[in-house]
């Protein structure tokens, strides 16, 4: 997989990659011939007294660097530009494919997994990306040109260089074996402590609420020890490599010294052949060093790819249409015919063989016990998830026929659990109409019941302070209260004027008045639209056009409200257990 990402999201680089190649390859000649010429002026022109030859060659030598230094330089220039490049087009290719999730994928992954995906996995790729690039063309170059060098001063010594690379070798094959498993564990405890962080953060309140601040401390504190347990022993491993190959490094030199000194003696090589031996063996366990530490970085990089791949790799299950359809109208009638929907892995359907439709210019409202299906069924219209079996249309189409565009330009959801995006109320409340003007956003906020307080709002202070349509909301919408934020989540729906309104018990948190006076101007704002309300409270239903009374996924009864009452003991039941007689009439 590694191998996979790294050749596809290269591939536009080519160029950069190719300068690298080329800068690398004569970066090591270069640092390959200095020893030789080192050897030279050592032999002919230090042993034979030849100032002429050691000023030239000394030239030589010098140019030689110089190449070395300015083709190392722009190597690593071009190797980072390319894997920084890299980097940034495989977090944005994570970003898109989440984006183009539906809910079920988010699910199956969980949000903290797909964050570290995106972020701390694409930079460990990242990171082997660039070491690769540094060290790809110099260590097998080095290496090889190394030993041919070494062995061209002094083939009787090259036994040395065939006695230590391969204990290097063995090494860095031992500590690969060891380090696989430790490096995927490291993943998944990086992955499990922002999933625990995540949930103390979001939960905060909750947590003090219940005194859990020793319990959920313990938890960090068990995902935090075994993310460090792991680091140990992968320090560890890394801890004892360095010493092995100094003590490798070490009794190569001496090795060398040892041999080569009396291999002087005998006359049979010359001083300067000898250091440049030396030199070369260096350089070869210094290649071998560097591969093996590039090698080290692999297996982890291996294992963020796999996770990287994962995502990449997974579909979503909500698919845009090839040929997506244009209705003919753009009244905002939705239908349902048959629909049935079932959880990934529940064995029964949450919604069961539902048919009804929803007029333009009418209000249908459902209601029913809590978990008996009902924002399932608000939810399969934007497609948030998609029906099992039976066809949800909209204006005659059905929703999986239209463009995501067209599908989400018709559709104005106010969830039920009302979120706000960091930003301004302005921001938030363009969120689906770039283009709308202030007095929009006001009209919006009226009918929303929300215009006085965002009116008294400030934020921030001296020349940071921002009042009204400015001023700032954080992200979740946590610095406004749960009223205010559904309002506000209510307003942002209005601003956006879809054909279809999908309100899933976005009146909860307000007050009966507040939520009566909103209706009121509901009605005005949202004529000729097609109005779907979820409510638990009855009284904010009284009015619907029909009501339909949802019970284990079925609907069991449908009318108005009137009707209801006199025909459907499940309505009666809801209605006695809510409201008094009075507040009916
Ligand atoms: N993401 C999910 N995965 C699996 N089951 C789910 C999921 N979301 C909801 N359910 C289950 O589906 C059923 C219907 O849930 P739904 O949220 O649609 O009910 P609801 O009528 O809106 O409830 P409430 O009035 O409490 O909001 C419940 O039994 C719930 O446990």
């Amino acid at each position: 997989m590694l191998w996979k990402l790294i050749r596809h999201y290269l591939r536009p680089y080519s160029g950069q990659v190719v300068a690298v190649v080329v800068l690398q390859t004569l970066t090591t000649l270069a640092t390959l011939y200095l020893p030789s010429l080192n050897a030279d002026i050592i032999d002919e022109g230090v042993a034979l007294g030849d100032t002429d030859y050691i000023w030239r060659t000394g030239g030589v030598m010098l140019v030689v660097a110089l190449v070395q230094l300015v083709t190392a330089v722009f190597a690593v220039w071009f190797g980072a530009r390319a894997s920084m490049s890299v980097g940034r087009d495989l977090r944005k290719a994570v970003y898109s494919k989440v984006d183009s999730f539906s809910s079920e994928e988010i699910a199956k992954f969980g949000a903290p997994t797909l964050i570290t995906r995106g972020t701390n996995d694409v930079q460990q790729v990242q990171m082997v990306l660039l070491m690769t690039l540094n060290f790809v063309v110099m260590v097998p170059i080095m290496s090889v040109g190394g030993i041919v060098m070494a062995i061209r001063e002094d083939p009787g010594l090259s036994w040395l260089v065939w006695a230590s690379v391969p204990v290097l070798l063995v090494i860095l094959v031992i500590l690969m074996t060891i380090l696989m498993p430790l490096f995927q564990k490291m993943q998944d405890a990086i992955d499990s402590i922002n999933g625990v962080m995540r949930e103390q953060i979001m939960g905060i309140r909750v947590v003090r609420a219940f005194r859990r601040e020793r319990y959920e401390t313990d938890r960090f504190t068990d995902a935090n020890s075994t993310l460090t347990d792991i680091s140990v022993r992968i320090g560890r491993l890394f801890v004892i490599m360095g010493p092995l190959v100094t003590i490798i490094l070490h009794l190569a030199t001496v090795a060398v010294l040892w041999f080569g000194g009396h291999r002087v003696d005998q006359n049979l090589v010359d001083v300067g052949s000898l250091t440049a031996f030396m030199q070369y063996l260096l350089q070869i366990l210094v290649a071998v060093m560097m591969g093996t530490f590039m090698f080290m970085i692999f297996p982890r990089a291996i294992i963020c790819a796999r996770r990287i791949g994962e995502v990449l790799d997974t579909d979503t299950s909500v698919l845009e249409p090839t040929s997506p359809r244009v209705p003919d109208s753009t009244d905002g009638a939705v239908e349902f015919r048959n629909v049935s929907f079932s959880y990934p892995g529940a064995d029964s359907p949450v919604i069961d063989e539902i048919s009804f439709t929803a007029r333009p210019g009418k209000t249908t409202a459902i209601i029913g016990s809590t978990g008996s299906g009902k924002s399932t069924l608000i939810n399969l219209i934007p497609r948030l998830y998609d029906t099992t079996a039976g066809e949800i249309l909209i204006d005659g189409v059905p929703v999986n026929s239209l463009s995501r565009s067209t599908l989400t330009g018709a559709v104005g959801l106010v969830p039920q659990r009302p979120y706000l995006f960091s930003g301004s109320v302005a921001d938030n409340l363009r969120f689906g109409a770039p283009g709308a003007t202030e007095e929009d956003m006001w009209e919006a906020l009226d009918t929303a019941q929300a215009t006085e307080f965002v009116k008294d709002r400030s934020t921030g202070s001296g020349d940071a302070l921002a009042t009204g349509l400015e001023s700032a909301v954080s992200q979740g919408g946590t610095n406004v209260s749960g009223g205010q934020r559904q309002r506000l989540c209510i307003a942002r729906a209005l601003t956006a004027r879809p054909r279809i309104y999908l309100f899933d018990d976005s009146f909860s948190a307000l007050d009966v008045t507040t939520d009566a006076n909103l209706r009121a101007a509901l009605n005005n704002y949202t004529e000729g639209a097609t109005v779907i309300i979820v409510a638990q409270r009855v009284s904010t239903i009284t009015e619907a056009d029909q009501i339909l009374v949802l019970e284990e996924g079925r609907i069991v009864d449908r009318g108005t409200h009137e009707e209801l009452l006199a025909s459907s003991d499940t309505y009666r039941e809801i209605v006695d257990s809510q409201i008094s007689q009075e507040e009916l009439a």
